[in-house]
């Protein structure tokens, strides 16, 4: 599903990404972590195409994405939430994942959607609300949601993209205990129910230890280690390089 070789990017002389490979495969869940400034955003930035690596390549189903922007890998079947919540607060839920569809389908291109295809996002937007559990919210406006349900809106934003990857930048960011508890539930059952291939970023090591297939650890720009959950826990370099941290 997704290839990146050997990508690094460079801000001035930081070299923020150095020369990180991963290869994720379809219906996987890959968590990547790493302490603070360890180069996840970064990395995750190049891989939605938020700005290209300064060497290497990014693979999207086969097809080399490298040059190509963010908007256009939407299109292609990347969906992205963002670690800061991107909802519209003075519009309805429904509304907002209407727009998602309707965006996803090129119809604010034009002046007069066919009515088949306004009832397309309809109910696309009536299904992702359902799967992400807001149906009953539908008609109430974002702005005055819990943080979790905005983020859960988000994520039926994504959905309503119809992606075939979904890139999810901290999902738990700013969450109480039982926000996190649902929204790892739906993560899971995204993935396990629905099979969607799912990468993203977490600093909850309790939602990376529940989600992931496999995991890939970045530390100062590098690729510490990757593998299955239970090797991650055990890696002795990933210990030290969070004890680094902790120091
Ligand atoms: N736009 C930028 N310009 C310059 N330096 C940057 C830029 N973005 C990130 N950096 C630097 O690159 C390094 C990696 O940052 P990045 O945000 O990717 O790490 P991170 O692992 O996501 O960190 P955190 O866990 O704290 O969010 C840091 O030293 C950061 O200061």
């Amino acid at each position: 599903m997704l290839e990146v070789r050997n990508i690094t990017k460079r801000f001035g002389n930081l070299v923020a990404v150095k020369d990180v490979s991963m290869s994720v495969k379809t219906g996987e869940l890959r968590a990547i972590i790493g302490p603070n400034g360890a180069g996840k955003t970064t990395f995750f930035n190049m891989i939605s195409g938020y700005f290209p690596p300064t060497k290497g390549s990014i693979l999207f189903q086969g097809r080399d994405v490298t040059q190509v922007s963010a908007h256009q890998r939407v299109g292609l079947g990347m969906g992205r939430t963002f670690q800061i919540t991107e909802v519209f607060p003075e519009l309805t839920v429904h509304e907002n994942v209407l727009t998602a569809a309707e965006v996803a389908a090129g119809q604010t291109l034009r002046m007069l959607p066919s009515r088949a295809d306004a009832k397309l996002a309809n109910d696309v937007a009536s299904e992702m609300l359902a799967l992400v559990g807001l149906a009953a919210k539908a008609d109430r406006l974002v702005g005055e949601l819990s943080h979790g349900d905005q983020r859960t809106t988000e994520i039926a934003m994504a959905l309503a993209q119809l992606p075939r990857l979904l890139l999810l930048d901290e999902p738990t960011a700013g969450m109480g205990d039982q926000e996190t508890y649902e929204i790892t539930a739906l993560i899971r059952r995204l993935h396990k129910e629905r099979n969607y291939t799912i990468v993203l970023i977490e600093h909850d090591m309790r939602v990376v230890f529940h989600l992931a297939d496999y995991i890939t650890v970045l530390d100062q720009g590098a690729l510490l280690a990757e593998g299955r959950p239970d090797e991650i826990a055990a890696s002795e370099a990933v210990q030290a390089a969070y004890l680094g941290e902790s120091r």
